[in-house]
């Protein structure tokens, strides 16, 4: 028999129910006991849900209150010395959000700051990232699966363990601060004793099998990474403790690196969404009874599966393995999809099609069960749904809602010369210097001012009905009126509308782009307890009208230096949303470059002189594998050039990006020829600086000047300073003088201040030229 399983589940809540609790925890609104009896219920909901829609190997103790590398370090000892003071659970969050704390009678002061956070390989999820000192002893204590796994055993749920593992934390954690660096899987054999110890007690709390989480699995690895993962799972088989191994590898393909730990483990999950030709690759390495999960079904979006083409992959592995020795799971754990779409009471009304289309974590583990069962018992025992299904298809594959005609027509006959702009950047550049007269070192920011509440609150109005049209809008151009009146002041170069009108610079844009549509409930975790809710990329995307002239025009009328028009740009526009899964991303990149484009074309024709197209996403889009990189970012810039090529040579165009790491990434950025970049570098000078020992970036450049996230006022004599650093590396008639990123989450009075500081350093230089 077939099984239906599951690698992990959207934790926080149907409603995000553990946000709230969490958050009241936080707020000291309920005390440790009511959050332990409140996550339990939500765990046992969970559970049940699973269990309703078929899932047979349901998963436990991945089920975290903030992150699950911080379980797994806290549970392991993991723990640097400024939290070891805490009590457990104080230290748990401390690790993951910092603690600050006033003295009370009984207890001192507390003030910690957080442990870093990264990116999980290419998802928007943040994990907290392990500190280990290189003599790190490790001590299991209150193993979050074992809690967990007795837990549900209480309701008479028998669940599958997730633990993090070995290798992927050790691999993922980094020498503590102050430590010399050392290789932190040099750890691995202290650490191993201690997973022996942990699945000797899920055998005996009951469980069979065990999922081991071993992501790293994907990277580019050198060969001792290679033999750490043999090494690792040949102690973990001698240990004998009993239970069965399923070592799960996802978000991309594992290509050899899993060969020489397959000897030793019960059995490997695929992630056949990202990586579908990698089943014929492993299943003759499968011997003695080892079973191959196939997840086939995507657990990162939130479009249907195509049930039919899933039954035929999974048929595949039966002929090869038999019904016992194959399992049927999502691509990778369900929490990096919502919850269920029962929520989505608006688009089920408003658009049937499109929410037929949909299917979230709930519905996946449906589209599970209906797999294995279709493989186990044959298509007939589950005719309904797969009828249902190749419907929703084929509504799916042909809908004038997904294809618009001329929209598909444009892209395939975009001409060549579309591609770039007509002339090279010093013929543009002496068109630009003549046309907008700027001083040396131009000053500008880098979009948005401060989203104050009275914005918010007027914009909350509006979506309700509770201020009229007219109303909002002279609302948004008093606001641009004091924004304008406030830069001028300060005196800086090229100015900007501000973006008052925006809640954020990819929904706004969805909002007037045919093609997108907005969920209620569609939230996944992006650290901790905040959650996120990306607009949805679901049909061809093409302009519903001009969408930022008004705005930039009437911003222009009040004053005479020069407008830079503020657009977001295609690699960010998709990766900031659930993208469709039915047309090539390089396809969808160039229909949302064109609709970009002709508001570019159209903001030149309104007499916008400066343009900028923000790419802050173009590189956490880098695919994981070195080998795929190239293929990327000749779409992905391509697509940035798409967008801004249709001007003439007078007419600047900027893009912005709020990272200073992509020396690895650099020629490409050059290739987007854009006539000026703002970057970030006020956190990390060095990085961004020591490239230009090596690299000419031969086209104007302002790196940030100062740290907007935070509301502190720099100094101009820290600010001389770091404009001196640059003035070493970028020649004088390239550098302009910015922040590092937009200004919405400041308040005006430090804004200000700042802007002030930072306009008299650049006039200092000009002085001294
Ligand atoms: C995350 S990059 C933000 C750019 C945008 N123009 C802003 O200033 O807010
Ligand atoms: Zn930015």
């Amino acid at each position: 028999m077939v099984k239906a399983t599951n690698l992990g589940f959207p934790y926080v809540g149907a409603q995000r129910e553990l946000k709230k609790l969490v958050e009241s925890y936080w707020s000291g609104k309920i005390t440790e006991a009511d959050l332990k009896a409140g996550y339990l219920k939500i765990q046992e909901a969970h559970w049940k849900v699973q269990q309703e829609k078929g899932v047979e190997h349901i998963p436990s103790g991945e089920f975290t209150l903030y992150d699950r590398v911080l379980d797994t370090a806290q549970q392991f000892g993991v723990i640097p010395q400024r939290y070891q003071h805490l009590p457990a659970l104080d230290q748990f969050f401390a690790m993951g959000r910092g603690l600050q704390r006033p003295a009370t009678e009984t207890t001192p002061k507390v003030d910690v700051p957080a442990m870093e956070m990264k990116k999980w390989f290419d998802t928007n999820y943040h994990f907290i990232v392990p500190e280990l000192e290189n003599d790190q002893t490790f001590t299991l204590q209150a193993p979050r699966a074992v809690e967990q796994f007795k837990a549900a055993k209480a309701l008479n749920i028998h669940t599958r363990p997730v633990l993090v593992g070995p290798v992927s934390f050790l691999y993922l954690g980094k020498p503590a601060k102050g430590v010399a660096d050392f290789d932190t899987l040099s750890l691995l054999p202290k650490l191993l004793p201690q997973y022996i110890e942990l699945l000797k007690q899920l055998k005996e709390a009951g469980a069979d099998w065990v999922q081991i989480d071993e992501p790293a699995l994907i990277y580019d690895l050198a060969a001792p990474v290679k033999q750490a993962f043999a090494t690792a799972y040949q102690s973990l088989q001698a240990a004998a403790t009993g239970v069965k191994i399923l070592v799960a590898a996802y978000f991309g393909r594992i290509e050899s690196n899993a060969e020489a730990l397959l000897p030793h483990v019960d059995g490997i999950h695929l992630d056949l969404v990202r990586a579908p030709q990698e089943l014929d690759a492993i299943i003759p390495l499968l011997t003695n009874g080892q079973v191959l999960s196939a997840g086939v079904v995507d657990g990162r979006n939130i479009w249907i599966n195509n049930l039919a083409k899933s039954i035929e992959l999974v048929e595949k592995a039966v002929q090869a393995l038999g019904q016992d020795r194959v399992f049927v799971a999502p691509s990778c754990s369900l929490a990096h999809s919502p919850f269920s779409t029962a929520f989505e009471t608006k688009i089920k009304a408003a658009n049937p099609e499109l929410y037929s289309w949909l299917s979230y974590s709930v519905e996946k583990c449906g589209e599970i069960a209906t797999i294995a069962k279709a493989v186990t018992q044959g298509r007939e025992a589950v005719q309904t749904e797969l009828q249902a299904n190749a419907a929703a298809i084929e509504s799916r594959r042909t809908s004038p809602q997904t294809v618009n005609p001329q929209v598909r027509d444009r892209v395939a006959q975009v001409p060549a010369e579309a591609w770039k702009r007509p002339s090279a950047f010093p013929v543009r550049r002496e068109a630009q210097v003549k046309k907008l007269n700027l001083p040396l070192f131009p000053t500008t920011t880098i979009g948005s001012f401060p989203q104050t509440k009275e914005i918010r609150v007027a914009r909350q109005k509006h979506n309700k009905g509770e201020l009229s049209d007219a109303d909002y809008d002279a609302f948004i151009k008093e606001q641009m009126k004091y924004m304008v009146q406030q830069q001028e002041e300060l005196d800086l170069d090229v100015l900007v509308h501000g973006e008052p009108e925006r809640n954020d610079m990819v929904e706004h844009f969805g909002h007037l782009l045919h093609g997108y549509d907005f969920t209620q409930n569609g939230w996944v975790v992006s650290y901790g307890s905040r959650c996120v809710k990306p607009p949805v990329i679901f049909g061809d995307v093409s302009r519903r009208c001009p969408m930022t002239i008004e705005e930039i025009k009437y911003a222009q009328s009040l004053t005479k230096r020069p407008m830079k028009g503020m657009l977001t740009g295609p690699v960010t526009m998709m990766k900031w949303s659930f993208v469709r899964d039915d047309i090539p991303a390089d396809q969808l990149c160039a229909q949302i470059g064109l609709a970009l484009r002709d508001e570019v074309v159209d903001l030149e024709a309104a007499g916008i002189p400066c343009i900028q197209v923000d790419e802050p996403a173009i590189r956490e889009g880098l695919p994981i594998r070195r080998a795929d990189w190239d293929a990327y970012l000749e779409w992905s810039v391509g697509c940035f050039r798409l967008s801004t090529s249709g001007v003439r040579d007078e007419t600047q165009i900027h893009t912005h990006m709020c990272y200073s790491d992509f020396n690895d990434i650099f020629d490409a950025i050059a290739a987007m020829d854009a006539d000026v970049i703002t970057i970030e570098n006020s956190k990390s000078d060095e990085k961004l600086l020591n490239i230009f020992e090596t690299k000419q970036y031969t086209n104007e450049i302002g790196p940030g000047l100062y740290d907007i996230h935070s509301p502190r006022v720099p100094s101009v004599e820290e600010m001389k300073q770091r404009f001196a650093d640059m003035l070493k590396y970028i020649p004088t008639h390239l550098l302009w003088a910015n922040p590092d990123c937009g200004l919405k989450s400041r308040q005006w009075p430090e804004t200000k201040a700042a802007l002030a500081n930072m306009v008299e350093v650049a006039k200092f230089f000009r002085a001294q030229q």
